[in-house]
């Protein structure tokens, strides 16, 4: 379990506000992980070793481990043992569903008796409504991640739809507003959508917003933290593919940690500028 407050300290602490994505894809990973037992733990367990100092929190993304069946879902548990305490765990799972259903889903993710996995935080799709994500702030402490603003092209489909509230995604903050604070509840903005987070922070000042979308998608973190970076910071960038498969030779541990590093340099410049630190 990890507060604001103590999310808060590790960001001035480590000077970085950096989330790095486990998204191992047994395809990408270096060949010769392939001789363990557990390629994928292996190459998750040496980019964390390799990459702890320089962030705040690891986000897991459920699908590279479900695609793989037994073997994968054993991967992603023992990846979450794996994660340094101190770091906020997400897991990148998207869920939405009715209320009994998202009973099962936040069991399955936060109920470390139960299923090995106690997990910080998890991504919800709001589209279902308030049954559909109360479910998960029953287990006190824990972290929902409302998906916003998404990276993905097709965000324009549905996301910018203009209601009463205006856009659609201006109307799911606002309303999921009413079901917790800022202590509770998160929001997912993508980097390719920096002109919108000045928008975004007139209806969530002190909600951390996590963004993925920088190197692989093209997002500028520059701009993100121009418009969307708050006095307590409030932001949790996200890059996966930028850091993990920055080599695939047996290197790749630094090479990771050479990418996370040219992140949390640039971040600690804007913490700076901003005068979280
Ligand atoms: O919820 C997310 O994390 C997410 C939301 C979004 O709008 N866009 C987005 O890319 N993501 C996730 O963030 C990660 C981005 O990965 P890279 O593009 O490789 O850095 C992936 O795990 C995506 O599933």
């Amino acid at each position: 379990m990890l507060s604001r407050h103590q999310l808060i300290d590790q960001i001035k602490r480590k000077k970085t506000f950096l989330c790095i994505g486990l998204d191992p894809d047994i395809e990408k990973i270096p060949a010769f992980l392939h001789q363990y037992a557990d390629p994928v733990l292996e190459f998750n367990k040496r980019i964390i070793d390799a990459t702890k100092d320089l962030c705040v929190a690891y986000k897991p993304n459920a699908a590279f481990y479900e695609s793989k069946g037994i073997k994968g879902l054993q991967s992603l548990i023992d990846t979450y043992k794996y994660l340094p305490k101190e770091c906020l765990s997400i897991i990148d799972a998207k869920r939405g569903d009715i209320g009994n259903t998202s009973d099962q889903y936040a069991q399955a993710f936060f109920n470390e008796e139960v299923t090995g996995m106690g997990f910080d935080a998890i991504t919800i799709t709001p589209y279902m409504g308030n049954d559909s994500v109360t479910p998960y702030l029953k287990y006190e402490g824990k972290w929902v991640i409302i998906l916003a603003l998404t990276s993905s092209v097709g965000s324009k489909d549905f996301q910018y739809l203009n209601t009463e509230h205006g856009h659609l995604y201006e109307a799911v903050i606002q309303k999921a507003n009413t079901w917790a604070g800022a202590d509770r509840i998160m929001y997912v903005v993508g980097a390719t959508k920096s002109e919108e987070f000045t928008n975004i922070r007139k209806y969530a000042p002190d909600n951390f917003l996590l963004v993925p979308g920088v190197g692989a998608q093209g997002g500028s973190l520059e701009d993100v933290c121009k418009y969307g970076i708050t006095k307590d910071c409030g932001l949790l960038v996200n890059s996966s593919r930028g850091i993990i498969y920055a080599s695939n030779g047996e290197d790749f541990a630094d090479a990771a940690r050479a990418e996370a590093l040219k992140l949390q340099v640039q971040m600690e410049e804007e913490l700076e500028k901003a005068s979280v630190i």
